[in-house]
């Protein structure tokens, strides 16, 4: 995996994720919500962001759009200079896959799958072959310190470990940016420590972005800066920890 220094410096003056005025609003029967009012956000290169806020107050939603999993209903929407929400679903995709890691609250794998071909997964989308799909994956594994358990199916791994294989499947093509939606709330405190200190380590040494959404004050305090949403408005400024 590189660190993407080179990347970073290049683009040192914007902000990897540029929103503004961003606004989504969903149908409800024969009403229109509008669940996240003219959010304006930068993210810089390098950043580490918790999200926190109110259970229904956007959090998902706008970790949602900044992913390119959902579009946005107005504003600007910019991820390393591309406005994402330009894109046609096909090349969404393609840019999904190379600049998006995504980590879950559920962890998301594949039962029947060894913890390698589940991070192999997402490595399938590409045109890789598959001993460098075999090699990144086994790489990743390492990273995440389960390369002794590669042939482990999920269920013959703790909690911690599944999140662990998880976040290696997000590392697998290098995304720049990694989202994370509750990645600790089902893990106890020890264990979402050690996991919150992977993503710290993921965040300093090789440059990952994250956004994290989470409901949990101690988890926030492994981001650099936390910022607030309260029905669907950011509160108040970036809190630096
Ligand atoms: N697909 C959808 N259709 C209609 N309404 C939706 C949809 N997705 C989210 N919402 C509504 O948008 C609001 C914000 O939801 P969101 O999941 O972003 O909140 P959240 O802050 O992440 O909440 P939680 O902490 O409980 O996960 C909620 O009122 C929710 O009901």
């Amino acid at each position: 995996m590189h660190a993407r220094a080179t990347d970073a410096t290049a683009a040192v003056d914007t902000p990897l994720v540029e929103i503004r005025g961003l606004t989504k609003s969903y149908e409800r029967g024969n009403q229109r919500v509008e669940v996240l009012h003219s959010i304006d956000l930068d993210i810089a290169h390098g950043d580490f962001v918790a999200l926190m806020g109110p259970s229904g107050s956007g959090k998902t939603t706008l970790l949602n759009l900044i992913g390119g999993l959902d579009s946005p209903s107005g504003g600007v929407l910019r991820v390393d200079g591309v406005a994402i929400d330009d894109l046609n679903s096909n090349a969404l995709a393609a840019w999904r896959a190379n600049t998006v890691g995504f980590v879950f609250q559920s962890y998301n794998l594949m039962p029947v799958l060894s913890a390698q071909r589940n991070v192999e997964l997402p490595l399938l989308l590409t045109d890789m072959g598959a001993n460098e799909r075999a090699r990144r994956a086994s790489l990743a594994l390492q990273l995440v310190g389960l390369g002794e358990r590669a042939k482990h199916k999920p269920n013959e791994l703790s909690g911690g470990q599944q999140q662990r294989v998880a976040i290696a499947r997000a590392l697998v093509s290098d995304p720049m940016l990694l989202i994370c939606d509750e990645p600790t709330g089902d893990l106890d405190r020890q264990t979402a420590d050690e996991v919150l200190t992977l993503l710290q380590q993921l965040n300093r040494e090789f440059g990952k972005t994250i956004v994290m959404v989470t409901h949990d004050p101690k988890a926030a305090e492994y981001a650099q800066r936390t910022v607030h949403l309260d029905k669907g408005t950011l509160v108040d400024e970036p809190t630096p920890h």
